[in-house]
């Protein structure tokens, strides 16, 4: 039986821990022995560490240590196939396996092989340990002989393997709080969990190419049962909504886009967002330049339509054209009421808006300005810090999906919350989750290229939603082509190698 199934399609639908509960439920429902999942994957977990053990050519000792629920039932199932297949398997329940229920206590039972008493230094000559002590049922951080057999095992030299999740790794949220297991690789159920995308959970999984995601005899259908609208970002997502150009697509076609220029000292930021909005296909950009700056910015410009103005009502001025279609302020254009209000003005006209840098923090305790009439789609892309300010309630580290969801259906607009695992939410509830940024994209600029691809997109005609997330995977995709010591500007001569 293959352990990676090629994951389900379906939009790469991320499913919570009460989301799988559900499909679990509907599975034995619709006829599913729930042992026979149980079975499934603890069969998957088995073909994996089997796998393992001979890519790297071990031999030595396999320890499955076994919690006291159903994680624990799929350790069980995974130590009586190795034993199967001739591995030195055995198990070291956490607790008294005779309190073991249901599904969990029949594979207890099934299994022939030696229970080992629950000892740290027991795991310190294991070639393979594999961790079933907690997986979705996990609901308060690991103590005890809990945490020392996971501290054990992360200081041994063994094989790391986790079943559904590292014990210790909040699976909706990726948190971890208190000892979590260290996998190498992980094998999960139907669909990965938030908590296998977010960082940490992502790294403590042993990273996306060791996340498996068995098949173990739930239908794929079942997925649209769940609820599930959480994804992960990747052209899976949005590919059939990307703009591609067409034989028949000229500059008016493919969208007219109006940036509001920068002032002292963040003067580039603009054109970086100016000019990746037109790599990503943008038909043209007409950059709305202060007067002081104006002939810098003409000068340092080619491909950008340059408009000097003295006051917001030249930047109105410029907006009336109908056909400029989308508007993005906020690269270095100065945080206040003028910024604000021009941001307002622009979301009352009906175009689209893309709020960035000091766009957003121009509107740090007075975001219910946003909420104006006949708006169209606003975009907000903060970072860390700029969400603080805006949504000083709502805390990241403490859920980040759920904060980024509150945060758009409280804007009524998408919020894109950047960082290690940048979120990209919308006020229906729909988010994804991004896992392809390097370290290296945290540099001055970065934000700037990002507001500008996402703008790009979307005067391009692709939807908000998917645009920021098109522009999020893409930013991270350029990135990671460029390598340590990029700049911002790197970027913007890397986007046509990752364009779809
Ligand atoms: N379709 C599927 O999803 C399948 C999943 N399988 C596996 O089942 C687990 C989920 O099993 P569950 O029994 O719900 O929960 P766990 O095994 O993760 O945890 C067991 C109980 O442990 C208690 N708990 C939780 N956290 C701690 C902690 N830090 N310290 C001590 N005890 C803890 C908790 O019980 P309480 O009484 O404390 O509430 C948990 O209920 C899933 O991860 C899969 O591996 C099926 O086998 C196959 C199908
Ligand atoms: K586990």
């Amino acid at each position: 039986m293959s352990v990676t199934v090629s994951w389900k399609a379906a939009g790469h639908a991320l499913v919570s821990p009460s989301e799988m509960a559900k499909a679990d439920r509907l599975a034995v429902e619709g006829g599913v022995p729930s042992a026979d999942l149980m079975e499934a994957a603890g069969r998957a977990v088995a073909d994996l560490a089997a796998e393992t053990m001979s890519a790297r050519r071990a031999s030595g000792p396999i320890v499955v240590l076994a919690g006291p629920g159903n994680n624990g039932g799929d350790g069980f199932v995974s130590a009586r196939y190795l034993r199967e297949w001739g591995f030195d398997c055995a198990v070291m329940p956490l607790g008294d396996p005779a309190a073991l229920k249901g599904d969990a206590a029949l594979m207890r039972d099934r299994f022939d092989g030696p229970v080992i008493e629950a000892a740290p230094d027991a795991l310190a000559d294991a070639a393979m340990i594999i961790d079933a002590l907690f997986g979705a049922g996990l609901n308060k951080p690991l103590e005890g002989m809990a945490a020392e057999l996971v501290d054990a095992a992360n200081e041994s030299r063994a094989i790391r393997i986790a079943v559904d999740l590292p014990s210790g790794l909040c699976g909706a949220t990726g948190r971890v709080s208190g000892s979590c297991f260290r996998a190498d690789a992980t094998v999960t159920f139907f669909a990965p969990k938030p908590g296998h995308i977010l960082a940490p959970g992502r790294f403590l999984c042993g990273g996306q190419d060791h996340l498996h995601v068995a098949d173990i005899g739930i239908k794929d259908a079942i997925l649209a049962k769940t609820g599930a609208n959480t994804y992960l970002n990747d052209p899976g997502l949005w590919g059939l909504d990307y703009p591609h150009a067409g034989p028949t697509s000229h500059k008016y076609v493919r969208g007219h886009l109006l940036v509001l220029g920068g002032r002292e000292p963040a003067l580039g930021a603009c054109r970086l967002a100016s000019i990746a909005a037109l790599r990503v296909g943008g038909g043209l950009v007409t950059l709305a330049a202060p007067s002081e700056t104006y002939p810098i910015q003409a000068g340092a410009l080619t491909d950008v339509l340059v408009r000097r103005i003295d006051s917001n009502f030249g930047f109105l001025g410029i907006l009336a054209d109908p056909r400029i279609a989308v508007t993005l302020l906020g690269p270095g254009a100065g945080i206040g009421e003028k910024t604000a209000e021009l941001a307002i003005r622009a979301l009352e006209s009906g175009r689209n808006v893309v709020l960035d840098a000091d766009a957003l923090s121009s509107f740090a305790g007075r975001l219910d300005a946003l909420a104006v009439q006949n708006k169209a789609d606003v975009v907000l892309t903060p970072h860390e810090g700029e969400f603080a300010r805006l949504f000083s309630d709502l805390d990241p580290n403490e859920d980040r999906l759920g904060a980024a969801r509150k945060a758009a259906k409280r804007v009524g607009g998408i919020v894109v919350l950047k960082g290690v695992s940048t979120v990209i939410a919308a006020p229906d509830g729909r988010a994804a989750i991004n896992a392809n940024a390097p370290a290296w994209l945290s540099v001055g600029g970065t934000g700037d290229v990002l507001s500008g691809m996402i703008a790009g997109l979307m005067v391009q005609g692709m939807p908000a939603f998917e645009a920021a997330c098109a522009a999020v995977w893409l930013h991270g995709e350029a990135a990671m082509g460029i390598g340590p010591g990029m700049i911002a500007s790197d970027l913007l001569d890397a986007i046509p190698s990752v364009l779809p």
